[in-house]
């Protein structure tokens, strides 16, 4: 039986009986949020809670670099279209009712599946994020928040949506909150006008923080160059976009010589296999040759309303088979590499120390129970990314502190009634 209180908070706690790279190990965890020692026996420690993992295996929180949390409350409300259709004539119409309240309920809904499945911080573009801000602090998860500008070439909205930005950073940082951290996110090049992606740049350096914004998912060439005489890429770069702090979702039709200038500039690339074969956007991110070039890789699920789910382990696998099968090569992204996209590769472009069980680093890590999906355990990461899925996942600890234990995440209820509950009624008062 799970003990009730050791939930919620990061205090000293010893995991016994686990597996770590398919070795018998203990974690300790020391209670400032960092894990302390990882060997096969720990004696020395003053743990308040011993976990027993009855050979479970040991793995990083997942990482979830692309997400729209609120839009789990669209899950299954619209499906089996191209993108721009499923935007313009369900999507944006059906956001434009959204509450702040709607918001919360949603994000919420978007940390519970998390925590269900493993996943330890998420790089979140969206509206109203102040509300998604309340939702990850109750829910002990970590993330990146964006607000998303779109202003759509016009010059009055342009300075309306900066004036949300620099509101929303501001209080995003005013909560400090080490588990959140505040980034901007212009959403893509045809929503947002070359004021609107220059601004953006120059607060992310400014306030030093990540710069979150959706880049060809679908080819978005043939326009760039019929109205800015450049591809996408250089576009980006021309407006200062590209830096080390950028991060791009989706990157499916990059060319040889984007991805070389994505790798001078130190652009972190979002792999988010699932939307974009759901959305048929025509290409696989050219991993290969990112890989080769040394652009940092990432995995996200993009919005549980084009995915529709936010399991990283479902994504690790989705990842793993579609560079095999569009690429025609049966070794791209083993997968040991695919755990690395789906952890510390995120870890790094967001500047946190996570992704990685060893000493020193956040103690954000989860374990996955045995279970008919994992034995043999001949090797812990290829059962997790090829066999496994993301509610294997029986225990996520976040910053030291235990999200779910035995399958038990306090307060998992209520959050499914409530977000039940607003979704309906969002989209009756959208289709009213
Ligand atoms: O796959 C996508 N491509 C482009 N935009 C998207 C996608 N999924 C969601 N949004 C939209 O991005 C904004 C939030 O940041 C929202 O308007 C959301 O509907
Ligand atoms: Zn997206």
């Amino acid at each position: 039986m799970t003990e009730p209180d050791i939930f919620g908070k990061t205090v000293p706690i010893l995991i016994r009986n686990v597996t770590l790279n398919n070795k018998p190990a203990e974690i300790y965890l020391d209670g400032t949020g960092r894990i302390g020692s990882v060997a096969e026996k720990i004696t020395d420690h003053d743990a308040e809670f011993i976990i027993d993992g009855n050979g479970a295996a040991a793995l990083p929180g997942m990482v979830n670099m692309h997400t729209h949390s609120p839009m789990g409350l669209l899950r299954g409300y619209s499906d089996d279209m191209p993108l721009f259709e499923w935007l313009s004539t369900k999507i944006w119409p059906t956001e434009a009712h959204l509450t702040e309240n709607d918001i919360y309920w949603g994000a919420k809904l978007a940390c519970l599946e998390m925590i269900r499945t493993g996943t330890t911080t998420f790089n979140d573009m969206y509206f109203m994020m102040n509300n998604v801000a309340d939702a990850v602090d109750e829910a002990g998860i970590r993330a990146c928040l964006s607000y998303c500008m779109i202003d759509g070439g016009d010059h009055a909205k342009f300075e309306s949506e900066c004036s949300v930005m620099e509101k929303t950073v501001a209080a995003l940082k005013a909560r400090n909150n080490p588990r959140i951290m505040p980034g901007v996110s212009p959403h893509a090049i045809y929503t947002v006008s070359e004021e609107g992606l220059r601004w953006c740049a120059e607060f992310s350096r400014t306030e030093n923080i990540p710069l979150h914004i959706h880049v060809d998912e679908t080819d978005e060439n043939p326009d760039c160059i019929k109205a800015h005489g450049m591809r996408v890429v250089p576009w980006l770069d021309h407006c200062g976009v590209l830096s080390e702090r950028c991060i791009a979702a989706h990157c499916c039709w990059l060319d040889a010589e984007d991805i070389r200038l994505f790798a001078d500039r130190g652009v972190t690339a979002v792999h988010n296999p699932v939307s974009n074969m759901k959305l048929t956007v025509g290409r696989a991110l050219p991993y290969p040759e990112m890989k080769a070039a040394g652009v940092n890789v990432a995995l996200g699920t993009d919005g549980a309303s084009s995915n529709n789910d936010l399991d990283m382990f479902a994504e690790m696998k989705t990842a793993a088979l579609l560079q095999k099968f569009f690429w025609n090569d049966p070794t791209l992204m083993p997968a040991d590499e695919a755990l690395a996209v789906a952890s510390r590769n995120g870890a790094k472009a967001l500047g946190i120390n996570a992704g990685i069980i060893a000493p020193g680093y956040l103690a954000d890590l989860i374990l996955v129970g045995r279970n008919p999906t994992n034995v043999p355990a001949f090797n812990t990461t290829s059962n997790a990314v090829y066999a496994t899925g993301g509610l294997a996942v029986d225990t996520t600890i976040c910053n030291g502190a235990v999200l779910m234990h035995e399958g038990v995440i306090p307060g998992a209820e209520e959050i499914l009634q409530k977000a039940g509950e607003v979704a309906f009624d969002l989209v009756r008062r959208a289709t009213a």
